[in-house]
């Protein structure tokens, strides 16, 4: 189908496959077209990339990324959305959708795969809110050799991390592999069902593989706050703290504070 993101072709999807909306999967579908047209823009993915994409949903965003990428592989919870994405992607020869949790994904394995035949990999979600940390975590340890990632959340947790006097075990992740931005601010009414919340694009430029001693750190940086950073860590490092920190990109002297 052409321009699913339409509201009345969305609309004629949903009623035509009686589906309905779940809070389970966290299913707040994008019901205009401008507006992802707008989100695929700020990715600058063309037929040289790969576009991992969690959660197509009924299909709104793939269709427009499977325009401008080379490749889009989309995973999906949800396999009541089978004959669905069956028949809105039918034409878009360039996607594939597997029905399985993105959580189990072997992300290294197939980020490498794809890695193979184009230059770069994204990621590109609307992500469902509820497991929104989860998977931005997830990513961001999984040592895959991602390029970047472009997802929608909630305005506030876009603000928070992309803030940087604002530290979370997040914030850390993300500032030790590369640097982010918040590009375009999306209504929370371009939504059906719409959420409480308005929305943004977090965009994440990654430019060093992960180093996994960072979950160590995090894990035991964040039971003592006000403390900095080193001196909760030196218990657990020793004389090799600042060794491991400055492996991390991390600043010695950084505490937890909000
Ligand atoms: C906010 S909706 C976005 C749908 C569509 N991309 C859009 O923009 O209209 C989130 C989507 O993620 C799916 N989802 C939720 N949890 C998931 C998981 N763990 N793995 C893969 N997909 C998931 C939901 O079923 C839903 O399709």
């Amino acid at each position: 189908m052409k321009d699913i993101a339409k509201k009345s072709n969305t609309m004629y999807l949903l009623e035509k496959y009686n589906m309905k909306a779940t809070k389970k999967f966290g299913q707040n579908f994008l019901i205009d077209l401008n507006v992802v047209q707008k989100i695929v823009g700020c990715t600058q993915i063309d037929k040289q990339t790969c576009v991992i994409e969690i959660g197509p949903g009924i299909g709104s965003l793939s269709e427009q990324l499977s325009y401008q990428a080379g490749h889009v592989v989309c995973y999906e919870i949800d396999t009541r959305l089978k004959d669905v994405l069956a028949e809105s992607l039918a034409d878009c020869d360039n996607v594939e959708v597997i029905f399985q949790d993105f959580l189990t994904v072997d992300l290294k394995e197939v980020v490498k795969k794809y890695k193979q035949e184009y230059q770069r990999v994204c990621i590109v979600a609307n992500l469902p809110y509820y497991i929104t940390s989860d998977i931005l975590e997830y990513i961001l340890t999984s040592e895959a050799m991602i390029d970047s990632i472009h997802v929608m959340v909630q305005k506030e947790v876009a603000l928070k991390l992309t803030d940087v006097s604002y530290h979370s075990p997040l914030t850390f992740m993300i500032e030790s592999i590369g640097t982010s931005s918040l590009d375009m601010l999306i209504s929370k009414n371009v939504f059906s069902p719409a959420p409480r919340v308005d929305s943004a694009i977090l965009s994440i430029h990654i430019q060093k593989t992960y180093n996994p001693n960072l979950t160590k750190i995090l894990k035991q940086s964040f039971t003592q706050k006000r403390k900095t950073i080193y001196n909760n860590l030196k218990t657990l490092f020793l004389e090799d703290t600042e060794k491991i920190l400055n492996e991390c990109g991390i600043d010695l002297k950084k505490d937890q504070k909000n």
